[in-house]
């Protein structure tokens, strides 16, 4: 395999100091506790703004952007290194096509990732939106059904289009809850995710603001209609899902292929033999048996028998 040469993380220098700093704080909290790799996988529907958060976080145009068409090969990994540390960003191709789930698209993604390990899913969607639907279940599910509802430990949901003032003079807070607690139900139900289920009723939520007309601080930071600077808000929030008690998931041939059809249900093989034995084969061997020994009898016997019985019944 030809390996793939890794660029240096030039691309955060275009952030405000204020920003970068805090990265490179960050960056060296990982180091700190030997995490010298992450990999984010990006994922979402279509037009949501996956290709756009990536190329915000990298600091640079490394995915094309389209308002109307998926463009680009993806997916695809961009690497980057920065003081020895490497950040790899999955970019996927949204996961619902013609109103289902894009099936051919889970596939590539699936291949795609064979032998990778992903410490982050961010999980991205739109905050402008006022409904969750059944696509968001499916996704959600196709989600679960390829790496495990131990991806959602590892996940964070990333809500794009934050600068973005709701309807009817409703406070942005509220909105920001009641939006993100809907989609928080889907991932919940979608991925049958019980209660007790650790971290999945908590899966950060953060919020995101890809256009250039974002606001700044006096800093000069992309900032949130609260304040927050997001870039570092977005980072801090991986590294801390990074950092907690639960793995990375490393996917292998036996994650995407699934279990396999041909030992799918091998354990009932016996019992279904066992079965088919006492209850078809046994009769049918009894009723063989007492045909071949009545038909052994000879006819004047089984005459009179069956005389003897027309006579019992007269
Ligand atoms: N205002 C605003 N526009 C955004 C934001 N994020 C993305 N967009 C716009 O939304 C459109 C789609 O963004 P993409 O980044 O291509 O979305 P995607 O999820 O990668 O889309 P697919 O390629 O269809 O999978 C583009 O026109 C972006 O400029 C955001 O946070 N705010």
């Amino acid at each position: 395999m030809a390996s793939q040469i890794i660029r240096e993380w030039a691309g955060i220098n275009t952030f405000a100091p204020a920003t970068q700093t805090k990265l490179l704080e960050l960056l060296g909290k990982l180091k700190q506790e030997n995490v010298n790799t992450l990999t984010i996988l990006v994922m979402g529907k279509g037009g949501v703004g996956k290709s756009s958060t990536v190329n915000s976080i990298i600091g640079e145009r490394v995915v094309s952007i389209n308002p109307f068409t998926s463009e680009g090969p993806r997916p695809v990994m961009v690497s980057r290194t920065r003081a020895g540390f490497t950040l790899n960003i999955i970019d996927t191709p949204g996961l619902i096509e013609g109103g289902y789930v894009n099936d051919i698209a889970l596939e590539l993604i699936k291949r795609f990732l064979l032998n990778k390990t992903i410490d982050v899913l961010l999980y991205v969607d739109r905050l402008d939106a006022y409904r969750v639907d059944e696509l968001d279940k499916l996704i959600a599910k196709a989600i679960t059904n390829t790496f495990g509802k131990e991806i959602w430990n590892k996940a964070v949901l990333a809500l794009t289009h934050a600068q973005f003032t709701p309807p009817d003079g409703l406070p942005y807070d509220e909105f920001f809850s009641k939006r993100s607690e809907a989609l928080l139900k889907i991932v919940r139900s979608a991925a049958q995710i019980k209660k007790d289920f650790p971290l999945a009723s908590s899966v950060p939520v953060v919020l995101i603001e890809n256009s250039g007309r974002c606001h700044k601080n006096d800093n000069d930071e992309k900032i949130l209609p609260n304040g927050t600077a997001w870039i570092p808000h977005l980072v801090e929030t991986i590294t801390e899902i990074t950092l907690n008690k639960h793995a990375s998931i490393h996917v292998d041939k036996k994650l995407i292929e699934g279990p396999n059809p041909n030992e799918r249900g091998k354990l009932w093989i016996p019992l279904i033999f066992a079965l088919q034995y006492f209850l078809v084969m046994k009769p049918i061997q009894g009723f063989i048996k007492r045909d071949i020994a009545e038909q052994s009898r000879p006819s004047w016997e089984r005459q009179r028998e069956t005389g003897y019985r027309r006579r019992d019944f007269s």
